[in-house]
């Protein structure tokens, strides 16, 4: 049987229209706007794509978008000073500095002289460990759009099987949180894990960020498992260029009971959650009551 389709395109719409209530509240109520500030360093023409997404959704949603494109060759001083700025800037209460930064610079430098508070990445070694710990945070939007996609398909995930392919700092580290504090039983793999296809059998749950164009076959999934793919990867194919996820989509999607798809899948919940993370940061920043249903 084919699996059901999870629409990320959809639940994101929803999730929007949730914040831009949200935002109309705080304007109405108390006179105040979210503002959502992205540092993007350098010309990739895949991070301007996002950066000028993330604008638009940002304006639709009533928040005011701040860009500020700076060139490849900026020096770290400069870049501090930024983002120094924006931490002083009260019409500020997001900051993004898109990655990957340009080799010449210090990412964790970078990241770590954001005002926690203001920083809706959650990439802040300040919020990686308070969502370690379990204390409340800026959770990172990525896996923030996946759980609460998992959570709108199964309710509870108490004692699932989770399998989170890839470490990273920005997508699987905090995924495996995320999901062992909704008490799955999470295993993560990465580049070194034995015989991979046997540990992503065993799962109820498989999260694939990899950055491997359709690396994971349908054969290695469990009959009835819920996969959900974080890769974007730009291919081409029959001369044409193409998004594809991590996931071999065709054969996974016989044997999955639920999957998001690329595109439509977890992308657009990313820059959703962004959205949403703003908002959070916006009324904790100014000690009001936090929006329901839009964090973990
Ligand atoms: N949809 C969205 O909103 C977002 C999508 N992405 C996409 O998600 C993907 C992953 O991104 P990101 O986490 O930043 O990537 P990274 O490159 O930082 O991490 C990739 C991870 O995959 C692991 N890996 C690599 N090859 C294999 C392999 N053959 N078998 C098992 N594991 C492997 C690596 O292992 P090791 O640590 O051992 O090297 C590493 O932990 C990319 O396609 C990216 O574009 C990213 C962010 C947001
Ligand atoms: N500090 C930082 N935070 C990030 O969250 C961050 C980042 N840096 N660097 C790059 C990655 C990547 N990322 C995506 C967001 C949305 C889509 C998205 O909306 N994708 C659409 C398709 C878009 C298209 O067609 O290109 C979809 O999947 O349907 C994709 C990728 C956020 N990232």
């Amino acid at each position: 049987m084919a699996a059901q389709i999870i629409d990320g395109k959809a639940f994101a719409a929803t999730v929007r229209e949730k914040v831009a209530g949200h935002v109309a509240r705080l304007k109405e109520e108390n006179g105040i706007t979210p503002g959502l500030a992205v540092v993007l360093v350098g010309e990739d023409p895949a991070s301007q794509v996002y950066v000028r997404s993330k604008g638009k959704q940002t304006v639709e949603a009533g928040m005011n978008s701040y860009e500020h494109k700076l060139d490849a060759d900026t020096s770290e001083e400069d870049l501090l000073a930024v983002v120094n700025q924006l931490n002083n800037d009260p019409n500020v209460h997001g900051i993004l500095v898109q990655l990957p930064l340009p080799g010449h610079l210090n990412e964790d430098l970078i990241i770590n002289s954001i005002d926690p508070a203001k920083d809706v990445d959650g990439f802040h070694i300040s919020n990686v460990g308070l969502l370690g710990t379990g204390q409340k945070s800026m959770v990172p939007c990525t896996p923030l759009g996946c759980l609460m996609m998992l959570r709108d398909h199964h309710g509870s995930l108490s004692g699932m099987d989770a399998v989170v392919i890839g470490r990273s700092n920005i997508v699987g580290k905090p995924m495996a949180q995320l999901l062992l504090g909704d008490s799955c039983t999470v295993t993560i793999a990465h580049s070194r894990t034995k015989d991979l296809p046997d540990v992503v059998r065993r799962a109820d749950i498989v999260v694939a960020a990899v950055g491997r164009p359709e690396m994971v076959p349908g054969d290695w999934i469990k009959e009835g498992a819920t996969v959900i793919d974080v890769g974007i990867n730009r291919i081409e194919r029959d001369g044409k260029n193409k998004l594809v996820g991590d996931v071999d989509y065709a054969s996974a999607v016989e044997r999955a009971g639920a999957i998001t798809p690329v595109p439509g899948g977890v992308g657009p919940m990313t820059i959703a959650c962004l959205l949403a993370n703003t908002v959070t940061a916006c009324c904790r920043a100014n000690g009001l009551a936090e929006p329901e249903g839009l964090t973990a």
